[in-house]
Parts: C-alpha cells; structure tokens; sequence
C-alpha cells in the first residue's frame, strides 16, 4: 500500500504531513454520542440492489496492506438515496489478537470489534470511483458494526481464502456471494453524518450511513481476521502482522449526527 501505516514514523499523527485534508476538518471516524443525535423522520430504510451475488460472479478478494478488501459488481447499488450509489468495494477494520475492540465508528464511547465498510460512488454524477472520490457528495460508504459471538456463515465466503492472500499486494478470485447476508437484519435504523474517508487522503467526500444493529462473528472467525495478514510484502524479512489498523476517533466540529430511529 501506500507509505501511510497506522502506527510509527508515518502513523497516523503523520498522516497530514504528506496528506493535509488528513488535518483538516469533518473528518471519521468520530464517537456517536446521544448528545450529537438528533431524530429525522425523513430518513428512509436503506435499500440495496443486487446484493445478493452469483457464485459465478467472480471478485477479486485482496490485501492492499492497510486492510482486506473484495472488488464489487457496479450492478450492485444503493437505491434510496438523493443519487445512485453504485458499489465499489468493501473492506474491514479490526483490533488485534486479545484486544477485540477495533472499529473505527464509536458509539457512545462503545467500540466495537470490528467495522465493514462498503464504499459506493456517486454514479449519476460521476462517471468511476477516482473522479467521485474527492467530491462532496462523491460517496457513501455503509458502516458495519461487528462483535465477537455467534459464529457467522456469510464470513466464511471470503475468510476461507484468507491464508491466500497473507502479504501485501496478495489477491485471489473468490465466488459471488450474499453480500446483503453481510449487513444486519434491520436496514432502516442507522446513524447517518458527513464526514471523510478515514484513511489518506482523507477527503471530506463521504455520506456515512453507521447501521444501528451489530453483526456478530465467532472468536475463531474473529482471530483469523485479526492474525492472518501482513502488511509487509512476501519477500520482505521483518514481516508487519496487518491489525489495529483502525483510525483514532476525530473532533465532532459541532458536526450533528442524524438518526433514522427515535429510541
Ligand atoms: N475507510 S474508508 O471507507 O473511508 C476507505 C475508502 C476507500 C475507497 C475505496 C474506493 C473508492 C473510494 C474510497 C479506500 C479505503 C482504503 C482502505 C485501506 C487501504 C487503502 C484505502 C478506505
Ligand atoms: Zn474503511
């Protein structure tokens, strides 16, 4: 990846030396606390198009050295909201081995486990993902809250090729999945702010939609995700174990947070 790490001489406290939205205001991720809430009774459920993938539509299932990633269909997109948001990628934040507390989004100082996101561009503005990603409204990245409990099988789609893709700059074609078996039950209760992509550049470009319900994986599930990727590549001799690769939390900047729920 990119000279970006989360942690040391180019970590995060680094980040605006090279990347200066980095530094600069509406930033994420931030602790979503009651006093930053406020109800809107227009926000409608999210609704997601053709999520639920064939086996036969092949992805590409990579590590990029900062995170996981799967490539995704543009023909899945997001259809509720002011523009069609079509489908660029997803990929995970997660804590480390014994410290199961690594999602980005905080809410009400609670850190979760783990966090997906699914990042999707504005494609009736812009015609790919590089031309929207510095723009106001460029994005929406959905945000999955994850916890350690029950064991879940939509993870093993992707988590049984993981020892194939351990170094940087890894990848391998995975099967089609359910991508919507990823999200949680409930898709029209969620926190909802403008804020930025939370690894550099940092561009304030992001409509964040953070789910309210959590989705669980097992401890085993939970330990491959933390313990099995390096963001070293595979001939380097001091190999970086990939993890904790979550961003501080950033200043509210008297930002509101909109909820679609009332309790
Ligand atoms: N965490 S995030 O959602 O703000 C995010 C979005 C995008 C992103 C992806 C496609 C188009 C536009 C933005 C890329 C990353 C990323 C994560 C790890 C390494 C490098 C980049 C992270
Ligand atoms: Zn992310």
């Amino acid at each position: 990846g990119a000279m970006w790490t989360y942690s040391g001489p180019e970590g995060q406290d680094h980040w605006p030396e090279h990347y200066p939205y980095c530094g600069g205001t509406f930033q994420s991720p931030i602790d979503i606390k009651s006093e930053l809430m406020r109800f809107d009774p227009t926000l409608r459920p999210i609704q997601v198009q053709n999520y639920n993938l064939a086996p036969g539509e092949q992805l590409t299932l990579g590590n990029n050295g900062h995170s996981i990633q799967i490539s995704l269909p543009h023909t899945m997109h997001i259809s509720s909201l002011p523009h069609r948001y079509t489908a660029a990628q997803l990929h995970f934040h997660w804590g480390s081995r014994g410290r199961a507390a690594g999602s980005e989004h905080v809410v009400n100082s609670r850190q979760s486990a783990a966090e997906m996101h699914v990042v999707h561009f504005n494609s009736d503005r812009y015609p790919n993902v590089s031309t929207a990603v510095d723009k106001s409204d460029g994005l929406a990245v959905l945000g999955v809250l994850i916890e350690v409990g029950e064991f879940n099988p939509t993870f093993e789609h992707f988590l049984k090729f993981i020892n194939g893709i351990k170094y940087m700059g890894q990848r391998v074609q995975i099967p089609g999945f359910n991508v919507r078996a990823l999200l949680p039950a409930r898709l029209d209760e969620y926190y909802r702010y403008d804020g930025s992509l939370t690894t550099p550049p940092c561009y304030p470009s992001v409509l964040w939609t953070v789910f309210r319900d959590r989705v669980t994986v097992s401890h085993q599930q939970f330990l491959a995700l933390a313990t099995a990727l390096y963001a070293s590549s595979a001939q380097d001799s001091a190999p970086l174990p990939l993890n904790n690769n979550y961003r501080r939390l950033q200043l509210p900047d008297s930002r509101t947070v909109l909820v679609s729920f009332k309790e």
